[in-house]
């Protein structure tokens, strides 16, 4: 810890007296609570996200979070404004930008109306601006050197009313990169199941030299998503073998969308450390009729329109083959109307509901109750050596920050 975040932090930073609770927390990271507060020692009518770290002082997650959040600074990334300690309960806090809404509970909006028979739909307009600022967050993030690795609805938050208004922030409330046994498997943390939903096949298949293609990979989940509001590859929770990447069903879902990929669709295919077991589970004709244009075609999408020529281009088995962030935002469907904009509501009345405060948690967690979260982390990986040539470093501030 250098000597300036130590004035930063300990000596000019905020402190917690500075700052009302309003109402309890607002959710519950995967190892801490998130609390919505405004300073009271200054005129300012913004809100904040107080994020109690829940361990005594700098765990080595909250190391790795701190120090990835002081060095990534850009628009659509969550921004980290202070640290703050407590010395009472010597807790930890991070001070962040609150964002009102996230991407989920979007998605569950409209999803919610359809069923009601009142449907309400997302404009196109907000999908390309949303679409547009997570490609811009990512693209920095990825030219940082940084892998995201759990991009899913959840982790994508959208600003409410304010100077930052309808801007999304790319967030990770910290799966993927909780400090854990590497020998347990990621399918389950802290007694929280994981989902795969948004997981690349190269990881589904134990590639260990994954790039940034499979954040790309998470993309067009997301980007499906919000074009027909259903998870593109759901899956039921599956047991598997122990610290295994390989998820038949996650597969299988994936295949029952695409098909299943050729030898000349992937040709490294059959170097994935799981290839044999997927040769031995699954028989390619069973999904030879099964494409994406014919799946969105199902969902009532336009399959010439040009959201799903897009698609195509972030859903593709090959990682290799699958379109970069710095493609994406170059690509022609942002340069036609609607355009895409800082405030992906244009100005418009925001429809969502404000963040619910959750009710304090009093189960220990590592109770026998199990909490769900539609989180997909990638297999932890020190460092790997970029399909691109490029030496990528995962999201560990201590390399980061060499
Ligand atoms: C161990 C660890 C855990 C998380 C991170 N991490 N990484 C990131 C990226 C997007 C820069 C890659 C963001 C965070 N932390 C985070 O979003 N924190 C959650 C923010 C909570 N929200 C703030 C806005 O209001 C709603 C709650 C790093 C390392």
């Amino acid at each position: 810890m250098d000597d300036g975040f130590k004035t930063e932090t300990f000596l000019r930073g905020p402190k917690l007296e500075d700052f009302e609770y309003l109402g309890c927390k607002v959710g519950q990271g995967t190892y801490g609570q998130v609390y919505k507060a405004r300073r009271k020692d200054i005129p300012d009518d913004r809100s904040y996200a107080l994020k109690e770290i829940e361990s005594q002082g700098f765990s080595l997650s909250t190391c790795r979070e701190t120090s990835l959040l002081r060095e990534l600074k850009h628009p659509n990334v969550i921004n980290l404004l202070g640290v703050i300690l407590c010395h009472t309960d010597r807790k930890v806090l991070l001070l962040l930008d609150y964002a009102e809404y996230d991407l989920c509970q979007m998605i569950k909006f409209h999803k919610t109306s359809k069923k009601d028979k009142k449907p309400v739909k997302m404009a196109k307009g907000t999908i390309k601006s949303i679409l547009y600022q997570i490609l811009e967050g990512i693209q920095y993030i990825h030219s940082s050197g940084v892998l995201h690795r759990d991009l899913k609805p959840a982790n994508i938050l959208i600003m409410g009313e304010g100077i930052q208004r309808g801007r999304v922030k790319i967030a990770d409330f910290g799966f993927s990169r909780l400090f854990r046994n590497p020998l347990k498997p990621l399918t389950e943390v802290d007694n929280v199941v994981v989902t795969l939903w948004y997981r690349a096949p190269e990881l589904l298949l134990g590639d260990k030299h994954y790039t940034t293609a499979i954040d790309m990979w998470s993309v067009g989940c997301i980007f499906a998503e919000l074009l027909t509001y259903e998870p593109i590859f759901s899956c039921r929770q599956e047991n598997n073998r122990e610290n295994s990447p390989y998820h038949h069903d996650q597969l299988d879902s994936i295949f029952r969308v695409m098909g299943f990929p050729l030898e000349t669709d992937w040709e490294d295919m059959k170097e994935m450390p799981e290839y044999i077991t997927l040769q031995e589970e699954f028989k390619p004709c069973n999904y030879s009729n099964n494409t994406l244009v014919k799946y969105m075609e199902k969902q009532n999408i336009n399959p010439t329109s040009k959201d799903v020529a897009f698609l195509q281009k972030l859903l593709v088995m090959d990682p290799n083959k699958r379109i970069t962030s710095e493609q994406a935002l170059k690509d022609a469907i942002f340069q036609k109307e609607p355009f895409p904009t800082g405030d992906v509501f244009s100005g418009l009345e925001i429809p969502y509901p404000e963040r619910k405060f959750v009710e304090s948690d009093t189960s220990d967690r590592r109770g026998k109750k199990r909490k769900y979260s539609t989180t997909s982390g990638a297999q932890q990986s020190d460092q790997t050596q970029g399909q691109y040539g490029k030496q990528i470093r995962m999201s560990n501030p201590t390399t980061l920050s060499e």
